[in-house]
């Protein structure tokens, strides 16, 4: 049997306001694995997750999901996402914000625990979510996603505005979830998270401009950090256009 991937996109194409800002993405994200979408702010990050949870309208093309079409009732439960603003409630504590939710989505109570457990939250658990920090009211938002425990986790820069220290906690857990089964794709456009990755997307300017290892990325420009291998892989394919 053919193993299905996570995420398979064909010919992708999507238009916000009069750009094009997706050019006809065919991308591929395998199962059980941290796959990091990195680009530069405004490269179509946000847009690409949008159409794989299936809120984006799509000019063309296709998004398949864990073997189903984008967006398909089948897959609500299968597929957590949180995005770049806060999903929870301000005003009820991290237990109670969790708790609810673990409600809606039909997840066992005993959840909760293991949630609050898994994105460090113990310390804050009774406390009203309002009052949080940014980086914690983000990991609530992160605790909620996990509930259920779905095949797949779709993060929109999970670690903006976390400290070295949870930042790579946070990488530490997704590995974890990874190596459970989990499939995780996770944007950043901060470069020194490449390496955290399984797997790297480049994307820029709504094409996906380099699909490998972050080694193998590093062997194929003869760079020493994603960072300059990004700039490597645009003056490689703009090269061509300057003679
Ligand atoms: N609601 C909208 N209407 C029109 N254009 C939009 C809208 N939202 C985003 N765009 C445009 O679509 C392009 C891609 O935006 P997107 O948010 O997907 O990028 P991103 O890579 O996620 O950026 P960031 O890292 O800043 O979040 C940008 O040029 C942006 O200006």
């Amino acid at each position: 049997m053919v193993e299905i991937g996570a995420i398979e996109t064909r010919g992708l194409r999507v238009r916000r306001g009069r750009a094009e800002v997706l050019r006809g993405l065919t991308v591929s994200v395998p199962r059980g694995q941290v796959v990091g979408l990195l680009g530069p702010s405004g490269s179509g990050k946000t847009t690409l997750m949008r159409c794989v949870v299936g809120v984006q309208r799509v000019a063309d093309g296709t998004v398949t999901v864990l073997g189903q079409p984008a967006g398909s009732p089948r897959l609500r439960r299968r597929v957590g996402y949180v995005t770049q603003a806060s999903s929870v409630y301000d005003d009820l504590t991290v237990r109670e914000n969790l708790r609810y939710f673990a409600r809606v989505l039909d997840a066992p109570a005993s959840d909760v625990d293991r949630v609050i457990d898994e994105t460090g939250l113990g310390g804050q658990a009774g406390q009203l979510t309002g009052s949080l920090s940014g980086g914690q009211r983000n990991r609530v938002s992160l605790a909620a996603a996990l509930l259920g425990a779905p095949e797949l986790l779709v993060l929109d820069e999970p670690t903006v505005g976390l400290d070295p220290v949870l930042r790579s906690e946070l990488w530490g857990l997704f590995h974890r979830l990874a190596d459970a089964g989990t499939s995780l794709f996770v944007s950043s456009h901060v470069m020194d998270e490449a390496a955290r990755c399984d797997r790297l997307l480049l994307l820029r300017d709504g094409e996906v401009i380099a699909d490998d290892t972050p080694l193998g990325l590093l062997q194929a420009t003869g760079a020493n950090d994603a960072e300059a291998a990004f700039l490597a892989v645009i003056r490689a394919r703009e090269a061509p256009e300057r003679r």
